[in-house]
């Protein structure tokens, strides 16, 4: 038998499969899927396994040394989609591999294999080992196996024992002691104790009664006695504890209560009918729904889940980072109880990996998470749904480069599942894609129970400026917010930073500080009174006098969360004020206890960044001020527009959602640009087609293919020589219409010490990309000598910076 395997080394050669022969102990856990350690070269390197065959056309073979997962930590289909993965983006095929293992499977140490007793049945050869204990690790029946390797396997097949990591492996696992009373009749068992021994025949009694099994120390305390009296129940055999693995519980000890389907509205009936016609039809299907803010989408989501679920199959629910609030999650659990698993970036690495085994031990059916969740290893898909398609954070913005929606389309395909693609500003891609007939087109264009979507109003701050105020409250907004504090409603200030302030300066001679090893300026922050690099998170404390000039004039520019909340206190003194930011919810379980607080009516205005713009629903909202529309808008990006409109969007939409109507208040010092005013008549199909005019103009997508090359290096003449190397190289290989731009300084010019260039190719169709980005690749990946030098190729960039 022979090993194909794929090692994870960056330098090797190309994507090619090395041979192995599998030593006989290994034979019973070498599978496709499972990870490896092989010899290679000098070293012992990890590698994935993705076939084992017959014959090999390799020669002098060596044996690999060690399977490192009793089963498969990868599906035949994720192995397939690692290889199109690499394909697609550019990388090497171990690198997507390694992206759909959570971070618990990455770490390189060696995780101990263990063989356990699972049934008192044991064959002859193998009694000797599990005389004192019921798991040894498998290196100790690898000497049984050698001898007698027929008994083994056939002991492993009927599950009389098994083969798993090592229980006690600390951050791993967590595992409990579980007390069990070995089967026989009660009355019997009790005849063999004492009749003094009062406390020992509760305690059986108790046990046997019991409705379920429970772990050693709850019983002890139930019954109100402590581990002597247990220890001559166990010694006589009457009563055993198990070691049990128990899940760390990402939401804690919280009840959800329980929520049975509404009746959809009929807008909400007609989408269900198209939805439910694929899901019964087992068809692959991209269907984009879109529906304005506050129009019942979540509640198709739940329902469509349902329809899969009850062909006995399984359903993916992906949500951005940033929109995955306890309110998303209790939705689900509340929905479908202990048959959710989470994955989210606030979980630890433990409670990742035991939501994954959830997954892949088949105990859960929905997964609902942010990105990585794609990746979900279900073997019966019947259904993916990205909300917010639109959103930036379903790229990724590391090897693998890719999107979520396109593996999505993937495992759709694979599956013959359909995909759902919801929002209330779709992404330019997709909405063309849709209208072009490439996606079904689903509408939902009213709010639930005909509530009308906010009143917009924009403010013009220049204005404001000129007639005297330079707060950075315009008098419309505050009257606005005056007006819901009389009235007991709650409001929420939206502001697109983080920090106090965005940077510093010297009034005197301008100089603005910024980090020393990029080229960007330092944030402020007031906590420690400190200047960040939210880059390579350098830290200094802030100037009280200007390095350039000595002058002590500094000022701190822009508002940062921090600020407007000081300026609150100042000017709204009455206002219970509740900030939202990175800040105050690093803490674990911060931001729901902030969220619970807002919607018990503890604070009167929301304040915050990002993180409150989407997917918060309560119903006392009634006003949503953005402070400064503007911030994104000037960003050197072709997207800029379309995030602004999205990210307005989304905001406003927060307000209104429930009897009372909303009002918005946008200050800008951009008052006529599209973004800004079709927001105001919440016109997506004119944005839309705004938008895809200036594309064409442009050159841009969803018209033209992008891609990105950036070159980084240590030293400024090595970068620039580099980068018209690959300029050079990719005018010679590519087709003459496809555009080669640059090579220019990136928009950052240097981060962590590394000067950056970019070339950026604009194409319709370049059937060479792949094989010439590739070649770069491997050359660039390869040069040992300059380990400086990085070349890193996205095929769809979403950052140009
Ligand atoms: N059929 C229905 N009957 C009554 N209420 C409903 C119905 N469908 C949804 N709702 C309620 O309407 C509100 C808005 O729905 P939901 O949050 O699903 O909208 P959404 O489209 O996902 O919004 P957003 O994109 O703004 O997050 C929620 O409070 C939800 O419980
Ligand atoms: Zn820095």
């Amino acid at each position: 038998m022979i090993a194909k395997v794929i090692v994870d080394v960056p330098t090797a050669q190309t994507d090619q499969l090395y041979d192995y022969t599998i030593p006989l102990e290994w034979k019973v856990v070498a599978k496709p899927g499972v990870r490896v350690i092989v010899p290679f070269g000098r070293r012992a390197v990890q590698g994935f396994l993705m076939a084992v065959v017959h014959e090999s056309e390799q020669s002098n073979l060596r044996a690999l040394i060690e399977v490192r997962d009793p089963v498969p930590v990868l599906t035949e289909e994720l192995l397939a989609l690692g290889q199109w993965l690499a394909a697609e983006t550019i990388c090497f095929t171990a690198t997507a591999l390694a992206a759909m293992l959570p971070a618990a499977l990455k770490a390189k140490v060696t995780q101990l294999l263990t063989c356990h007793v699972e049934r008192h049945e044991l064959p002859p050869s193998l009694q000797p080992l599990f005389v004192k204990q019921c798991a040894v690790p498998w290196k100790d029946v690898q000497p049984v196996l050698k001898r007698d390797a027929a008994t083994v396997q056939a002991a492993l097949v009927s599950g009389i024992v098994s083969i798993d990591y090592d229980v006690q492996e600390k951050g791993k696992k967590r595992t409990v002691r579980q007390l069990q009373r070995v089967a026989g009749n009660l009355d019997e068992q009790l005849s063999l104790l004492s009749a003094k021994a009062k406390k020992q025949r509760a305690l059986l009694t108790y046990v046997a009664t019991a409705e379920k099994t429970m772990p050693t120390t709850v019983v002890l305390e139930q019954v109100g006695t402590t581990r002597s009296v247990l220890t001559p129940l166990l010694k006589q055999g009457i009563l055993y504890e198990e070691e049990m693995e128990v899940y760390r519980d990402p939401l804690g000890s919280t009840v959800v209560e329980r929520s049975e389907p509404l009746p959809l509205t009929a807008a909400q009936q007609q989408v269900m009918d198209t939805v439910q016609t694929a899901i019964v039809s087992d068809c692959h299907e991209v269907m984009l729904l879109h529906g304005v803010t506050g129009s019942g989408k979540t509640e198709i989501y739940l329902q469509a889940i349902a329809l899969v679920l009850d062909k006995g199959e399984e359903a993916i629910m992906l949500v951005p980072e940033i929109a995955l609030t306890p309110q998303m999650v209790e939705r689900f659990k509340a929905r479908f109880g202990d048959l959710v698993a989470i994955l989210h970036s606030g979980l630890s690495t433990g409670e990742k990996y035991d939501e994954w085994r959830k997954i892949h031990q088949g105990e859960v059916r929905v997964v609902v998470g942010a990105r990585s969740a794609v990746f979900a290893p279900f073997s019966r898909l019947g259904l993916i749904i990205i909300d917010e398609e639109h959103e930036m954070s379903y790229k990724q913005e590391e090897n693998p480069r890719y999107h979520t929606r396109d593996v999505a389309i993937w495992r759709g395909v694979h599956h013959n599942a359909p995909v759902i693609l919801g929002s209330a500003t779709p992404s330019l891609e997709s909405y063309a894609r849709a209208k072009k007939g490439v996606y079904t087109l689903l509408s939902l264009q009213e709010r639930v129970g005909g509530r009308p979507l906010p009143d917009v109003h924009i403010v013009d701050m220049r204005e404001e400026l000129r007639m005297g105020n330079r707060s950075m409250f315009s008098q419309a907004l505050m009257d606005a917010l005056k007006d819901r504090l009389a009235k007991g409603e709650q409001s929420v200030l939206f502001l697109n930073r983080r920090g106090y302030a965005t940077f510093v300066m010297c009034r005197d001679c301008g100089y603005v500080a910024s980090c020393t090893h990029c080229d960007i300026s330092y944030t402020y922050h007031r906590l420690g009174h400190a200047l960040k690099c939210h880059y390579c998170g350098d830290q200094t404390k802030a100037p009280t006098v200007c390095c350039e000039c000595n002058s002590t004039h500094i000022r701190f520019f822009g508002s940062g969360t921090q600020k407007v909340e000081e300026e609150l206190a100042r000017v709204l003194p009455e206002a219970r004020v509740m900030r939202m930011d990175v800040d105050t919810t690093r803490k674990k379980g911060s931001h729901k206890r902030l969220l619970d607080a807002f919607g018990a009516g503890e604070a009167d205005i929301l304040l915050g960044t990002q993180m409150i713009a989407k997917g918060l629903d309560f119903p006392h909202i009634t006003l949503v001020g953005v402070l400064s529309a503007d911030t994104m808008l000037h960003l050197p990006d072709f997207r800029s527009s379309e995030r602004t409109f999205q990210l307005l969007a989304q905001v406003a939409g927060r307000a209104g959602r429930d009897v009372r109507p909303g009002e918005v208040v946008v200050q800008t010092y951009t008052p006529a640009h599209y973004s800004i005013t079709l927001v105001q008549q919440h016109d997506y199909e004119a944005f839309f087609a705004t938008e895809m005019r200036a594309r064409k103009q442009g050159g841009y997508p969803p018209y033209y293919h992008m891609a990105l090359i950036t070159i980084s290096d240590t030293t400024l003449p090595s970068v620039i020589q580099t980068a018209q190397n690959i300029k050079r190289h990719l005018t010679d290989k590519l087709a003459r219409e496809t555009v080669v731009l640059g090579p220019v300084v990136s928009p950052i010019a240097r981060i962590k010490d590394r000067y950056r260039y970019q070339c950026v190719l604009k194409y319709k169709r370049e059937p060479k990309l792949q094989k010439t980005l590739f070649e770069l690749m491997r050359h660039y990946g390869q040069q040992r000598t300059n380990k400086k030098l990085q070349v890193s190729m996205d095929v769809c960039p979403y950052f140009f910076m």
